[in-house]
């Protein structure tokens, strides 16, 4: 048993292959039980099976924990007491007190800026960390958690070679290739890429929404139903020209239920990714990614029958000529691609427009002043419908900074991206006042961290860091425009993640919350609903917090649900 796990086991990745695992244990059992069926009856044979069995998974395990106490190369690294030997206690603690990125940030304040979380992961809370780990120059790689929902889709994709090839046909699609920085002038860039062949589409979309919005006649409506209809709208529209109508008759797409079960499903896999990969294999187990597959199939399915008359992303993929890229773009891979795809670019963006919906509404001063910059951007055709300068649009600072501040307090991905560092390992720069034996022997500003370790920075805890944003947790846009001074290093901001895998679809997504956050301000007055008057205030002032209170306890950081008045104003 010690000698198979230090020669073996130990050596290689086993997270998907727990299913032959067992299969082979029951081979060697009925292989072992016919060998003592020789000398004894069938059923001592058995037993004798079973114990030497037993023995040997006893050992295989004692060897396991005394190794991952006592010898683990992330021996040095501190964190919580379960955390070296498994990585259960997260599970427990995900299901009962709340949500992964919440325990992360309490850790860091328990531990210090590394903490062990599991037997080989580490989370660093650590700008330098950030651009070691997924920077551009990075050789780290995706770890077997990638792999749960058991389609491989560009996300998904661990072999950095062929991510290259696939990533390049998005990046087309999406018009992200190149760094997309959030300053206007950058931003403002016109590519032929799908997204801004796309962009009078949205604007139709965006029209609808104000259309609906105003139907509501200042009466309080759920924020997060609107915001659900016009973001998987949009997607539908991009990725394969499909109407779901989501804003036009008011309810809901099946896409959305699955993709919420899919994403619940994805929390708690990533942690033990062997189980959520062992489960998917049992034969008729309700897998949670099918039904989302089945419908992005179907979708597909539909769209290939026809050709839209603007291009879409699925005629960039479909159409893709590059020779190498097309053998990795199997129907099975498109599949893969649609269903990311849906949940990536929707679920993000409606994050952002609720949260930022619920912080105008709670600064009227902001609403005013947002107004006046984005007005200049757009001139009255006929009621209802405005004709947009994207340019002019996508240059107004003050926007921009209200976006940035919103993507810094409630990233719509908090938790950190778990990365696999490299056979040799990472050396990072670190100015920290850790002890001498977590710093590399060398050299006492750089960190080593040992190869084929799973390493993260937590996006919500780096983003309110007050090492890196002064008054982290207060919501102050104007330390993007007039008060830079309260960033400490503007490198910490990171909701799209950076690097070769990071956002494809940022441009896209700045696109879209920019074009209907700017058309809300201008046709609507956003109020909380009204209440008895008196204590007003007090009672407003305690809705408020309570739903902030509710926003950073959530599970996902999916927007609690709020409601809003849109009170129309002359456009
Ligand atoms: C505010 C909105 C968004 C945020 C905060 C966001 C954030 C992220 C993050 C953190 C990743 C890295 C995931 C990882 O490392 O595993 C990512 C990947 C990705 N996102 Fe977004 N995203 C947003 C919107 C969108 C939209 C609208 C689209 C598409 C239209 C999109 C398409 C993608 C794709 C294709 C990837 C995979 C990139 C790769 O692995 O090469 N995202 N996004």
């Amino acid at each position: 048993g010690v000698v198979s796990h230090k020669l073996y086991w130990s050596r290689h990745e086993f997270d998907a292959a727990v299913p032959h695992i067992l299969l082979g244990a029951i081979l060697v059992h009925l292989t072992l039980t016919l060998t003592f069926a020789r000398q004894f009856t069938p059923s001592v044979a058995n037993w004798h099976a079973i114990l030497l069995e037993g023995v040997y998974v006893i050992t295989v395990f004692t060897s396991i924990v005394a190794y991952r106490l006592f010898f683990h190369p992330l021996k040095r690294f501190q964190g919580p007491f379960w955390a070296p030997l498994t990585a259960w206690w997260k599970v427990k603690h995900i299901a009962k007190e709340g949500p992964h990125y919440a325990l992360i940030e309490k850790l860091h304040g328990q531990y210090g800026e590394i903490v062990r979380i599991g037997p080989n992961n580490l989370s660093i809370n650590n700008v330098e960390a950030l651009q070691a780990i997924y920077g551009s120059q990075s050789t780290c790689t995706k770890p077997p958690s990638y792999l749960i929902g058991g389609l491989v889709s560009v996300q998904s994709e661990r072999d950095p070679h062929r991510h290259r090839l696939r990533r390049a046909v998005w990046d087309k699609a999406l018009g992200s290739n190149g760094t997309l920085s959030i300053t206007p002038s950058e931003s403002a860039r016109i590519t032929s890429s799908a997204s801004n062949t796309f962009f009078p589409r949205l604007k139709e979309l965006t029209d609808l929404l104000v259309a609906k919005l105003g139907e509501q006649d200042g009466k309080p409506a759920p924020v997060n139903d609107w915001m659900h209809y016009i973001t998987f709208d949009v997607m539908a529209q991009f990725i394969f020209s499909r109407d779901w109508n989501q804003l036009a008759t008011g309810k809901l797409n099946e896409g959305i239920s699955y993709a919420s079960a899919y994403l619940k499903f994805a929390i708690y896999g990533t942690q033990v990714p062997w189980l959520a990969l062992s489960l998917m294999k049992i034969p008729y187990m309700p897998e949670p990614q099918s039904a989302m597959v089945e419908f992005a199939s179907r979708a597909l399915d539909d769209r290939m029958k026809e050709q839209p008359v603007t291009p879409d992303a699925m005629s960039h993929l479909l159409g893709n000529k590059d020779p190498e890229a097309q053998q990795f773009l199997s129907r099975h891979d498109l599949e893969s691609d649609v269903f990311m795809i849906i949940v990536a670019g929707a679920d993000t963006s409606f994050s952002v427009l609720v949260n930022l919906c619920f912080r105008l509404a709670a600064n009227p001063q902001y609403q005013a002043q947002l107004r006046d910059e984005v007005a200049i951007a757009f001139s009255t055709n006929e009621p209802g419908s405005m004709a947009v300068n994207w340019p002019a649009l996508s240059s107004c600072a003050f926007l921009a900074a209200l976006i940035n501040e919103t993507l810094r307090l409630h990233p719509p991905v908090p938790s950190g991206m778990q990365r696999l560092t490299p056979p040799e390992g990472l050396i990072i720069p670190f100015e920290s006042k850790l002890s001498s034996k977590t710093t590399a022997a060398s050299d006492k500003n750089t960190i080593h961290i040992p190869g084929n370790s799973v390493v993260s920075v937590p996006t919500y805890s780096i983003q309110r860091s007050p090492r890196y944003f002064a008054d982290p947790n207060s919501f102050i846009p104007e330390r993007w425009t007039t008060r830079p001074e309260l960033i400490i290093d503007k490198r910490a901001w990171c909701p799209f993640s950076l690097g070769a895998y990071g956002c494809a679809g940022k441009y896209f997504a700045l696109m879209e919350i920019k074009l209907v956050i700017a058309r809300l301000v201008l046709a609507f007055d956003l109020q909380f609903p009204e209440l008895p008057a008196e204590g007003l205030e007090l009672q407003q002032k305690a809705d408020q917090e309570m739903w902030l209170k509710t926003q950073d306890d959530h599970m996902t950081l999916q927007p609690a649900q709020l409601k809003l008045r849109f009170v129309k104003r002359d456009e």
